[in-house]
């Protein structure tokens, strides 16, 4: 009770992330032990304006969410979302990508390119109200709220696959934990690259621009297709792919 969500007149709950659900991945484990199951962050799945716009983004194969993540420390690190890659899309060895936005607040993503089980990218982006952030395929990510407000923010996703935990889990976070002084790397990796400090910006070639709210593109949805098919959009992420 009290963490519904409205969206557009309707109410919706959340589910929770609780502080225990990410026990594998949180930088101080003594501090871990001792604490009580609070709740850290809320998801609001799968929203939509109105039965019209739902129906066009399941046919799209598509869903809109909302996150939000209160102000908290664990311990002497930042409250983080439990991090995740996506899976391959079938029959090609790309995974799907992701696209947030920032509603409230601010944002820190940490978005990690893994191959051949090395850490061979790390970017961070800094993100406030408005700012679009695409993860693009191949890149594991973990959202941070460094500040003293609560931080909310949407992400257009493909609908058809469950994330994958199991990577992030087994190296007890992510390839870096944001402390209080500063990123710090996570001992469990064996090589990790330094931090690339990227801005975010607009994707014109999608017609996605900051400051613009991005649940409008359900009204060109078929602009999201990268999204659910990222090896026919070159467009979008080529440059990436090729890091
Ligand atoms: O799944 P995690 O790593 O807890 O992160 C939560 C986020 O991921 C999503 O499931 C989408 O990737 C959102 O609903 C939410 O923002």
């Amino acid at each position: 009770m009290g963490n519904e969500l409205e969206f557009y007149g309707k109410t919706h709950s959340p589910d929770i992330r609780m502080l225990h659900d990410m026990d594998e991945v949180v930088h101080d484990q003594a501090w871990l032990r001792s604490q009580d199951n609070i709740e850290l962050y809320y998801m609001y799945r799968d929203l939509s304006a109105n039965g019209d716009d739902h129906k066009k983004i399941v046919d799209n194969r598509l869903r809109y969410d909302i996150t939000i993540i209160p102000p908290a420390m664990l311990s002497d690190e930042y409250v983080k979302t439990a991090g995740h890659y996506h899976p391959a899309v079938e029959g090609h060895n790309l995974s799907y990508a992701e696209l947030y936005q920032v509603l409230e607040g601010k944002a820190t993503y940490l978005l990690q390119k893994a191959e051949h089980g090395k850490i061979v990218d790390v970017i961070v982006y800094e993100a406030t109200a408005g700012d679009l952030v695409l993860v693009p395929p191949g890149y594991g990510h973990i959202t941070i709220n460094k500040t003293q407000e609560t931080l909310k923010m949407a992400n257009w996703v493909c609908r058809d696959f469950s994330s994958l935990y199991d990577p992030i889990k087994k190296l007890s976070g992510g390839a870096y934990y944001l402390l209080k002084d500063g990123f710090v790397k996570n001992p469990e990796y064996l090589s990790v690259p330094g931090i690339r400090y990227e801005e975010p910006h607009d994707y014109p070639e999608a017609g996605l621009f900051c400051g613009t709210d991005m649940y409008v593109m359900v009204k060109e949805i078929e602009k999201l297709d990268f999204l659910v098919h990222p090896q026919d959009h070159p467009e979008i992420f080529g440059q990436v792919i090729s890091v």
